[in-house]
């Protein structure tokens, strides 16, 4: 089982990563076409999303529309003290950054609000494989599934709309997914937006 989800994360990335320049900007273009006709997007004011690494989609453009919108952006930040869960850091055109141990820029939480998780509106995740029932393969640390983990006590807690954000290809009929897998909302692709009844 384990051995499956290496095996498949592997393959996903390597086939993201070679995603050229302008694939990737076609794909970062059609996704915001459909994110911009969703209701859950246009209410939402307070909007976590990532940047992306590892030929993640991209979110430049979501980001250059939720400013235009007077929209609150926030970017994940690997908690310093709370082993392997997020924090949620307002991102402005001026936020400080540095880079992160994966390498991926951050905002420097240093005497900064920070929203807690459930105060957010929506979420907009990053992941490396998907099902159309709204199961999530990540990169393998958790973050993600920690930081959410109270969705899984209680689907009636309050809390942001979850939406996974990927390339389509990222879909696979059926994943090896583990209990602790926190379940999508939606997926928003560059080709659709999957919504999941429970
Ligand atoms: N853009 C983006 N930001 C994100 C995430 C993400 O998946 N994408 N995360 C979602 O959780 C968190 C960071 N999690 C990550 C986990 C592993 C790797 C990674 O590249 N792992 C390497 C090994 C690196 C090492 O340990 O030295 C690898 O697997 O090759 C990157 C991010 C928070 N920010
Ligand atoms: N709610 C949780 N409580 C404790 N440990 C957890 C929890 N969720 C995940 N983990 C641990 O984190 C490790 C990585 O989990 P998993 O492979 O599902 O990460 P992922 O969803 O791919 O990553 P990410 O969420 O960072 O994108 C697992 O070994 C698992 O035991």
């Amino acid at each position: 089982m384990m051995q499956d989800r290496k095996t498949l994360r592997r393959q996903l990335r390597q086939q993201r990563n070679a995603l050229t320049p302008r694939q990737q900007k076609i794909a970062a273009a059609q996704a915001l076409r459909y994110l911009g006709r969703q209701l859950w997007f246009r209410r939402a004011r307070h909007i976590a999303l990532y940047l992306p690494n590892d030929g993640e989609l991209d979110t430049a453009p979501i980001i250059d529309l939720c400013r235009s919108q007077g929209k609150h952006l926030y970017l994940p930040v690997l908690h310093p003290v709370r082993h392997n869960r997020l924090w949620f850091t307002p991102y402005t055109r001026r936020t400080p950054m540095r880079l992160n141990r994966y390498r991926i820029a951050e905002p420097i939480p240093q005497g900064r609000p920070r929203r807690p998780a459930f105060a957010l509106d929506l979420v907009l995740m990053p992941l490396v494989g998907f099902s159309a029932s709204g199961g999530r393969l990540g990169m393998g640390g958790g973050y993600y599934d920690r930081t959410f983990a109270y969705r899984m006590r209680s689907k009636g807690l309050r809390g942001p709309k979850l939406v996974g954000l990927a390339h389509d290809f990222q879909r696979r009929n059926e994943l090896p997914l583990e209990p602790w897998d926190v379940p999508l909302d939606a997926i928003l692709t560059d080709r659709c937006c999957y919504r999941i009844s429970y």
